[in-house]
C-alpha cells in the first residue's frame, strides 16, 4: 500500500461491510492538519520540537490501523479447498487476537477471536479467517457489527453446515475514560446452520473454546 498517495478514489468493488464510504478521501496535508488541530484541542502545541513530526506520524498510523478499508474479504476467501480427505468435524481456530476501534470514541478494543465451522462444500486456509477478522478489525465499528460482519463473509464464502464466532474484547473507551472500569470483556456470538439450530453444538464450540481459558 502507497501511504504517499494523495486523494485515493475508492474502490468500487469494495464490499458492502465498509461503513461510511467517502466519495475521495481528504489529502495527506488535511488529514496532517487535522491532527494538528486535536494536539491543540489537548493543550498542547503543535509547533514544539518533540511534536513537529506527529502529524506525519499519526497519519501514516492510521492507515495501517484503519488499512481494513482498503482490503476485500473476498479475497482472501475465494480459495475453497474441497478435498478435504473426508474430514467433517468442527474444525476450530480459536484466539486470534484482534485490535479494533469503537466508532463511538475512536479508542481501542482488544480482544481475541474463536472461529468453529463444520465444512460442507470444503476448508479454507486456516489463516484466512485470521485475515476476515484482521479486514473487519481494521475499520472504525461496534463489536456487534464486528461480529456479524465475520459471520456474514465466512457464510457466504464458505458455505458451511454450521459456523460459529466468539468475540471477547476489552473496550478501552470504557476502561481510560468514561465510566473507567478495567478488565470487563465483552462478549458477542454469531451461530448459523447446525450451531444455530442444536444447542448442543453451541455448548460443544463453547466447550472447546473455554478449554483454552482453562488452561492459562
Ligand atoms: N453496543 C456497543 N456499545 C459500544 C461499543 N463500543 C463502545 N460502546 C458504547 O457506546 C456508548 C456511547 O454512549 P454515549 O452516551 O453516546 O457517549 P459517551 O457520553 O461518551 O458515553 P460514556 O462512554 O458512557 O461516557 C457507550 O455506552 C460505550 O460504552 C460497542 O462495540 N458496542
Ligand atoms: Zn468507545
Amino acid at each position: 500500500m502507497d501511504f504517499l498517495v494523495d486523494k485515493l478514489p475508492v474502490k468500487p468493488e469494495r464490499d458492502d461491510a465498509a461503513r461510511t464510504p467517502v466519495a475521495q478521501r481528504p489529502s495527506r496535508k488535511e488529514a496532517e492538519a487535522a491532527v494538528r488541530t486535536l494536539i491543540q484541542w489537548a493543550g498542547d502545541d503543535p509547533d514544539r520540537e518533540g511534536l513537529l513530526d506527529t502529524p506525519r506520524r499519526v497519519v501514516k498510523a492510521w492507515r495501517e490501523m484503519f488499512g481494513g478499508y482498503d482490503q476485500d474479504v473476498a479475497e482472501e476467501l475465494d480459495t475453497v479447498f474441497d478435498e478435504v480427505g473426508g474430514y467433517g468435524d468442527i474444525v476450530l481456530v480459536r484466539d486470534i487476537p484482534f485490535y479494533s476501534h469503537c466508532e463511538h470514541h475512536i479508542v481501542p478494543i482488544l480482544g481475541h477471536a474463536h472461529i468453529g465451522y463444520y465444512p460442507r462444500d470444503g476448508v479454507v486456509g486456516l489463516s484466512k479467517l485470521a485475515r476476515v477478522v484482521e479486514i473487519y478489525a481494521r475499520r472504525l465499528q461496534t463489536q456487534e457489527n464486528l461480529t456479524a460482519s465475520v459471520v456474514k463473509a465466512i457464510e457466504e464464502h464458505l458455505n458451511p453446515r454450521g459456523l460459529a464466532v466468539m468475540m471477547e474484547a476489552e473496550h478501552m473507551c470504557m476502561a481510560m475514560r468514561g465510566i473507567q472500569k478495567q478488565g470487563i470483556s465483552t462478549v458477542t456470538t454469531g451461530y448459523t446452520g447446525v450451531f444455530k439450530e442444536d444447542p448442543q453444538e453451541q455448548m460443544r464450540f463453547l466447550t472447546m473454546v473455554r478449554r483454552t481459558y482453562n488452561a492459562r
